[in-house]
């Protein structure tokens, strides 16, 4: 396996924050509170400069299904869009952009959609997310994003500039082990998956940290999950919070409480083929056994 040093997939330590703000009902106020969250995360930074900036799923909306038409924006005209890109630019920093409303005027449909800006303010990665959030559990949470959302058709993977290629999906998406794989196996080779996510107090408690760990440790690559904070006092939807940054051994390397804050961390270039070396299965697969499906085409990658 003393190759796999050689290829790691993540060829320069990645310096990363996670901010986990509160969305409200007014937009102005979410986008000025983002601008000001990631010029104190670019300032502020505890780990050295800061490569790349993180934002929690639906944060210049409420998470509401009733709400997402009233919110979504053409991409890239719109103003989520123009104000991430110039914050990208300005800053010099990738922004993965949680997630908006985003209207497709043409065919009169809505996405719950994740952009990816370049350092020099281009977007680089577009994620329309793939599994609805549907579900229905007695005396703890019904939510229904299919009345509204349509879905996504493509998995997502790209070139984070010099660093490596990573994945994405958003939220429900990470309940989804294929996403993952996929990004993770060959051709794409990724050395993380970034998941913009706003579960719950039900189901938080329940599955949030380990479905970070699984996706982890299933594919010997880091996963980035980023909630907005919880909304105390407040009567619409609950978010968990708890901000998480795991490695590829599974454990965890950051993780935020429950409020706002900003959650700094190191993606260590050097722990992922140590990982994959000490516990080789990334080059154990047994495809004369199971079908490589990644291999054979039979998967639709997003093309930006
Ligand atoms: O899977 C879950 O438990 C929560 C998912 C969710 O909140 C979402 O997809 O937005």
């Amino acid at each position: 396996m003393s190759n796999s040093v050689l290829k790691s997939p993540l060829k320069q330590s990645l310096n990363i924050a996670l901010i986990q703000l509160k969305a409200g009902a007014d937009k102005a106020a979410n986008l000025l509170k983002v601008t000001k969250f990631i010029d104190s995360a670019v300032k502020t930074s505890s780990i050295g400069k800061l490569h790349l900036v993180v934002l929690p799923e639906c944060f210049n909306s409420p998470y509401a299904v009733d709400q997402f038409r009233n919110y979504a924006e053409l991409i890239p005209s719109g103003e989520t869009t123009k104000l991430l890109s110039s914050l990208a630019k300005k800053h010099g920093i990738f922004i993965v952009g949680g997630s908006i409303p985003e209207l497709d005027q043409e065919n009169d449909k809505i996405f719950n959609t994740s952009l990816t800006f370049s350092p020099e303010g281009e977007i680089i990665a577009k994620h329309r997310k793939v599994h609805l959030f549907d579900i229905d559990i007695p005396g703890g949470i019904t939510f229904k994003e299919l009345v509204t959302l349509s879905a996504g058709d493509k998995a997502t993977v790209f070139k984070l500039g010099e660093f490596g290629n990573v994945g994405l999906g958003i939220c429900y998406d990470i309940r989804f082990p294929e996403l993952a794989m996929i990004a993770s196996r060959n051709p794409y080779n990724s050395f993380a998956m970034f998941y913009p996510g706003a579960f719950n107090t039900t189901t938080g408690p329940l599955h949030w940290h380990l479905l970070a760990k699984a996706r982890a440790v299933d594919n010997e690559m880091f996963s980035v999950l980023c909630s907005p904070a919880r909304d105390v006092g407040g009567n619409g939807y609950q978010a968990y919070g708890h901000s998480l940054v795991v490695d590829p051994y599974g454990a965890i390397v950051a993780e935020a409480g429950e409020g706002e804050e900003i959650l700094f961390a190191t993606l260590d270039k050097d722990l992922l083929p140590k990982v994959r070396e000490g516990i080789p299965v990334h080059y154990q697969r047994k495809f004369d056994v199971y079908d490589d499906f990644v291999g054979k085409g039979g998967v639709k990658v997003s093309d930006l």
